[in-house]
C-alpha cells in the first residue's frame, strides 16, 4: 500500500545534512515552511553559530534571516560510531532527509549515521553533482527510499551563517530505482508543492537517467573550466576560445553518451549555455573548492565520464586533460 510520506498535516519534517551552500540555501527558504527542519552541520562550531545567528541568505533572492517562524533546529554530525550503533530511529520521523555534502564526503561512516536517523517512511533525497555516489547510498536502501535530485539552482556560502542565491534553476527529483511503487503514485507532490512554496520550481521526473547525464554533462563541461581559468560562470561564454573548450567537453560526452546508448535531450547543448546565463555570477560548486582547498567532485564526474570511456576503449582527450589539471590543482 502506498503511504503517504507526511507526519502530520501537510507540514513536513525534513533534515538538511550539511550546511554549505545548497544545505543553508534550502534550510533558509523552508525554515518557514516545515514542522520541524533540523539542519546538521559537519562541526559544533558552526551549529552554535548558527543556533546564534540563524542564517542571512542574500543573492538574487529578496534578503533574510531564518526566523522561528517554522521550527529549525541546527545539530551537527558526530562521527562516534558507539552512539551511532546505538542510536534509535526518531520518535517523531523525518519525511525527508535532503543529503547535501559534497560526494567525496559521503563516507561508510555517514552512511551510517544517515541511516540511524531514518525511520521506514524517510525518504534520502541525494543531491549530488556526478555520478557514483547512489550505489553507495543504495547499499542500504531498505524499500527504495532513495530519491535522486538534480538542481541547477546556484548558491555560494559566504560564511557559516551566510549565503547568497546566485542563480535559479530547477530541481528534478526521482527514484533511483524506478520500481518504486510509490513513486509511479506521485507520493512526492507534497515535497514538490512545498519546494515551490519555498521559492524553488521543482518538478518530480520518471526519466532520472537522462536528467542525471544531462546535468552530468553540464557539469563535466562548465565545473573544470570554471575552476581551471578561476572565472564565474558566465565569464565563460565571453571568450570564443573557452566557448571552444566547452564545446570540446560536450561533443566527447555525448559521444560516450551515445555509445552508452543514453538518449540526451537535443537542446543539451543550448541548455548548458543557458545555465551559464542564468547562473553568470556563480562560482560554481568546483571553483568554490579550489578557492577553499578543498578536494574537488571531479572524480564523480569528468572521472567518471574517464572511467566509462575507459571501460569501452574510447578516448576522451579534453576530458582527461582538465581533469589532470583540476587534480593538480586539489
Ligand atoms: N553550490 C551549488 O550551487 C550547487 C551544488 N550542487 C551539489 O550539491 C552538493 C553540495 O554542494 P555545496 O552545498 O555547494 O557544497 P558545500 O561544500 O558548500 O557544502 C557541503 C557541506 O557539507 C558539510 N559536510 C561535510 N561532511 C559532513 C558531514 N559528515 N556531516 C554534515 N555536514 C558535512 C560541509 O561542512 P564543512 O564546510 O564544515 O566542511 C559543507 O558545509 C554537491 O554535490 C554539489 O555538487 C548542485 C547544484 C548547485
Ligand atoms: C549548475 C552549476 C554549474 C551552477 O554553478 C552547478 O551545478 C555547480 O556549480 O556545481
Amino acid at each position: 500500500m502506498m503511504t503517504i510520506a507526511m507526519s502530520g498535516g501537510t507540514r513536513m519534517r525534513i533534515m538538511i545534512i550539511g550546511a554549505g551552500s545548497l544545505g543553508l540555501l534550502f534550510a533558509a527558504k523552508l525554515s518557514a515552511l516545515c514542522e520541524h527542519l533540523t539542519v546538521i552541520a559537519r562541526t559544533k562550531e558552526q551549529a552554535d553559530q548558527l543556533v546564534q545567528e540563524g542564517i542571512k541568505l542574500g543573492g538574487t533572492t529578496e534578503p533574510h534571516r531564518t526566523t522561528r517562524g517554522g521550527f529549525i533546529e541546527f545539530s551537527h554530525y558526530q562521527e562516534d560510531k558507539e552512539s551511532v550503533a546505538t542510536a534509535t530511529a526518531p520518535v517523531h520521523p523525518y519525511d525527508y532527509i535532503f543529503l547535501m555534502v559534497k560526494q567525496p564526503a559521503i563516507t561508510k561512516e555517514l552512511v551510517q549515521y544517515i541511516d540511524s536517523r531514518r525511520s521506514e517512511i524517510t525518504y534520502l533525497v541525494s543531491f549530488q553533482n556526478g555520478i557514483g555516489h547512489e550505489a553507495d547510498l543504495s547499499e542500504n536502501d531498505r524499500g527504495n527510499k532513495l530519491l535522486l535530485a538534480v538542481t541547477t539552482e546556484g548558491a555560494r556560502r559566504e560564511s557559516p551563517t551566510e549565503v547568497s542565491h546566485t542563480g535559479h534553476g530547477v530541481t528534478y527529483i526521482g527514484a533511483s530505482n524506478c520500481t518504486d511503487p510509490d513513486h509511479k503514485k506521485s507520493t512526492h507532490f507534497l515535497l514538490v508543492n512545498l519546494l515551490e512554496e519555498a521559492g524553488f520550481r521543482a518538478e518530480m521526473s520518471k526519466n532520472m537517467e537522462v536528467r542525471i547525464w544531462s546535468k552530468l554533462i553540464i557539469n563535466a563541461v562548465i565545473n573544470p573550466l570554471t575552476a581551471i581559468l578561476h572565472v564565474k560562470n558566465g565569464e565563460l561564454l565571453e571568450s570564443t576560445w573557452t566557448k571552444e573548450l566547452m564545446f570540446d567537453l560536450y561533443r566527447e560526452a555525448c559521444f560516450l553518451a551515445e555509445a552508452k546508448d543514453i538518449k540526451l535531450p537535443d537542446a543539451l547543448w543550448q541548455t548548458i549555455i543557458t545555465v551559464c546565463e542564468a547562473t553568470s555570477r556563480n562560482h560554481s560548486s568546483m571553483l568554490q573548492d579550489i578557492e577553499q582547498s578543498r578536494p574537488t567532485e571531479i572524480d564523480r564526474i569528468n572521472g567518471s565520464l574517464l572511467q566509462m570511456a575507459d571501460e569501452l576503449n574510447l578516448e576522451l582527450p579534453t576530458h582527461r586533460t582538465v581533469y589532470r589539471l583540476v587534480k593538480a590543482l586539489e
